[in-house]
């Protein structure tokens, strides 16, 4: 018997090809498959189930992250996957792991800022998991001030080993992910001095635990933080603590890519420059942003899915009420998040290349692109999380009550999601990074070094300062070079008015922290532009399939009117469009949303979601919500007894005291 699909008439709507945008999300038909395989993979073992784990203690909890990391382990090694596919197979099982930072950071710190002899050294026990890294960088005292960090290693020429120590309480290693409880090693950032003279943080391959009984080596205090935001969620993760007491290690376990410590104790600084050592962020901050387009399209899928089930009001002659996702004010708020994530997924397909293209030049000593690539890492990861986390909540209450049940999958995504705003830089303290990057440029522009990258609009500065937005009627903005001039323009005006505020500080960096909070707005406005400007690229690819190219650009559309609308008094106030354009932009946004609406549900379908992966009752595949809300909420342990506990020592005797009152 066939399944019923209470989405079937939504799926008939769809006019484009479902199976090329699937290839279209996944970025390639190789991607495709091979996502397509890993997921069905985990989907159908049952100890990757998750359905319960809200439920557990935090020791259980615990436990089964433990059970379900050597389960894919095994998977891996008995399967012999790739490393992708092996990546593959820890996102699906969707469960924030220790592993999450061993291949994530502990691997990729040591590949980037190790030297040959310390890759052949130390990556094959990795890759083998013979041992298990985390990456130590935060401390009690501080997190996103990385020059500010106390932890030293004092290179000790007697004996050809560093001295790694905690002077103060705030030194502590604080949050590192994996440490708390698993990891055996950790590359651990501290204040390399030589000589009594110290040569800012460093990187340094420390072991912290014996690797035959797990137990702290001497000189070592390690544990866990303590319980995170939300049940479930991010608890099953050991960020933990960690002190040194003179601890010993051998020179050559200082990563020695960047600078060197010779036998006799001399520090040398190569050529490669010093923010090398920050080079692990920038990879994971790439990684972000496409984790953020997984993230909002799981949020998404789910509230559209569910926005077209639920029915209310507006029943003519006993029919059905309305579907809520015809609701103009549900689409408004929904389909700009629809198109966001297809926006985050391919800028963050270019960050990708972006990234490849740097590493490929730093191991050629062309340290060029690195101030770009930095910007561009810092500035997308802070604005795709951070709209991200938001739209998360956006689509809880999309839902509706039910949205806040813990099955519809929204509590527990929101609760894992939001620390990404935090962890691997501070959203606004990166926001600050690109404003100062921006500001650099624009000092430069008179100076005749053409900007180059994302900045290259700024060459156009004159033209972009006075030219006039040509819209006349609504459909005007639907023109790409239209939509594009008016980012740029309205990112390069806000830049240079900044510039020329900090201008009238004598102390510039009096000036740049007084004008901070309209730095971020500048950083904002430039990674805007670029999030546009990749969507606009990808539309002038070549791309297959009955009207796949014509929806992405109804989302590129949406996505693009829909800041304008939200950010028009940037646009206004810095006279790149006229009050009365805004008005068009937003006539436009609502005839695209009439055009996203038929194809919604087959949109998020391209996604290609495992009611696994998305872990939902709202958003399941066949959209039979009610039958399984009923069923499952028979599942909760308060239903496992009629009466519940605690009912004599606590309900009857006030319910019975209620009685004795009344016969009063
Ligand atoms: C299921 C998942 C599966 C797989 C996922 C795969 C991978 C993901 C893995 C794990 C993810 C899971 C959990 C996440 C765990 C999170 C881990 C962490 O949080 S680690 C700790 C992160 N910490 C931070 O990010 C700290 C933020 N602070 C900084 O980066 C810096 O201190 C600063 C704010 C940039 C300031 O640094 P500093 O004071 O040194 O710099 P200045 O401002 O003086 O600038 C000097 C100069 O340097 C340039 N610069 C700064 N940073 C960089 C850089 N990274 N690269 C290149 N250049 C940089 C800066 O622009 C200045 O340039 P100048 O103006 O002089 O030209
Ligand atoms: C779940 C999670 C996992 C983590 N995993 C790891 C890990 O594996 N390894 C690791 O080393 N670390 C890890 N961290 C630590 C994380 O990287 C830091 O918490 C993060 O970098 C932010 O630093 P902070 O906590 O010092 O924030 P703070 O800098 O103290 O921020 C507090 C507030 O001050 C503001 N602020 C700070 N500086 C400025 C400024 N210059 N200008 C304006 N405003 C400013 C911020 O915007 C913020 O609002 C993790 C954190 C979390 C939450």
């Amino acid at each position: 018997m066939e399944a019923l699909d209470y989405h079937a008439e939504e799926r008939r709507k769809a006019e484009f090809n479902l199976d090329e945008m699937k290839i279209v999300w996944a970025g390639s038909r190789r991607n495709y498959e091979l996502s397509d395989r890993v997921a069905r993979l985990v989907a159908s073992d049952p100890v990757f189930r998750k359905d319960n784990r809200t439920m557990l203690t935090r020791k259980d909890l615990f436990k089964d992250t433990l059970r379900k990391a050597a389960h894919a382990w095994k998977r891996i090694i008995d399967l012999r996957l790739s490393e992708e596919e092996a990546n593959m197979l820890r996102s699906y099982v969707d469960q924030p792991a220790f592993t999450d930072l061993h291949w994530g950071m502990f691997i990729p710190a040591i590949k980037g800022q190790g030297t040959s002899e310390q890759h052949e050294k130390w990556l094959p026990m990795a890759y083998k998991m013979q041992i298990i890294g985390c990456y130590a960088q935060t401390e009690l005292g501080h997190g996103s001030n990385v020059q500010g960090l106390e932890t030293t290693a004092t290179f000790d020429p007697q004996t050809d080993e560093f001295d790694l120590h905690s002077p103060t309480l705030t030194s502590s290693k604080w949050w590192p992910g994996g440490l708390g409880k698993v990891s055996t090693h950790a590359v651990v950032y501290a204040r390399l001095i030589t000589g009594g003279q110290d040569h800012g943080v460093h990187g340094f391959i420390v072991q912290l635990r014996g690797l035959d009984d797990h137990l702290p080596l001497p000189g070592i205090t390690v544990g866990d933080i303590g319980m995170k935001f939300g049940s479930g969620a991010y608890n099953s993760m050991d960020n933990g603590l960690l002190r040194f007491d003179h601890v010993r290690i051998p020179r050559n376990q200082m990563l020695m890519r960047v600078s060197q410590v010779t036998r006799e104790g001399k520090f040398v600084q190569s050529d490669v420059p010093r923010q090398l050592v920050y080079g692990t962020m920038v990879y994971v901050r790439q990684t972000i942003v496409s984790d953020a387009s997984c993230a909002l399209a799981r949020a998404v899928c789910i509230a559209t899915r569910y926005s077209a089930v639920r029915r209310q009001f507006g029943s003519q002659n006993g029919g059905p009420e309305i579907q809520v996702i015809d609701y103009k004010t549900q689409q408004s708020r929904l389909f700009p998040l629809l198109a966001s994530a297809y926006a985050f997924r391919f800028v963050g397909e270019w960050l990708k290349w972006l990234y490849t293209d740097v590493t490929q030049r730093l191991q050629a000593n062309d340290f060029s692109t690195l101030p770009e690539a930095h910007a561009c890492t810092a500035g997308l990861k802070s604005m795709t999380t951070s709209v991200t986390a938001d739209a998360i909540e956006e689509c809880r209450k999309l839902c509706g009550g039910h949205g806040y049940l813990s099955n519809s999958g929204l509590p527990e995504l929101f609760a894992v999601y939001i620390p990404t705003c935090t962890y691997e830089g501070d959203n606004v303290v990166l926001l600050l990074q690109v404003a100062r990057f921006l500001m650099k440029t624009v000092s430069q522009l008179g100076s005749g070094k053409k900007p180059v990258g994302t900045t290259a609009y700024m060459g156009r500065a004159e033209h972009l300062m006075q030219c006039r937005c040509e819209v006349e009627m609504a459909q005007d903005w639907l023109k790409p070079s239209t939509i594009l001039e008016a980012f740029e323009a309205r990112a390069v005006r806000m830049s240079i008015a900044c510039a020329k505020s900090l201008g009238k500080f004598s102390n510039p960096e009096d000036g740049f922290a007084e004008l901070s909070p309209d730095l971020v707005e500048v950083a904002i406005a430039h990674c805007q532009l670029i999030v546009v400007s990749k969507f606009l690229e990808k539309l002038q690819q070549d791309i297959p399939g009955k009207g796949v190219k014509r929806q992405l650009e109804i989302l590129c559309n949406v996505y693009a009117l829909h800041l304008l609308h939200k950010h028009l008094g940037d646009f206004v106030a810095t006279g790149c469009i006229t009050p009365n354009q805004g008005a068009l932009a937003n006539e436009q946004l609502r005839l695209l949303y009439a055009q996203v609406r038929p194809n919604a549900i087959a949109l998020v379908d391209a996604f290609n979601y495992t009611d696994h992966y998305l872990g939902s009752i709202l958003g399941c595949y066949d959209g039979n919500v009610y039958q399984k809300l009923y069923q499952e909420a028979w599942k909760d342990p308060l239903n496992d007894t009629v009466v519940p506990d605690g009912y004599l020592e606590y309900l009857r005797p006030i319910l019975k005291q209620h009685i004795r009152t009344a016969r009063l």
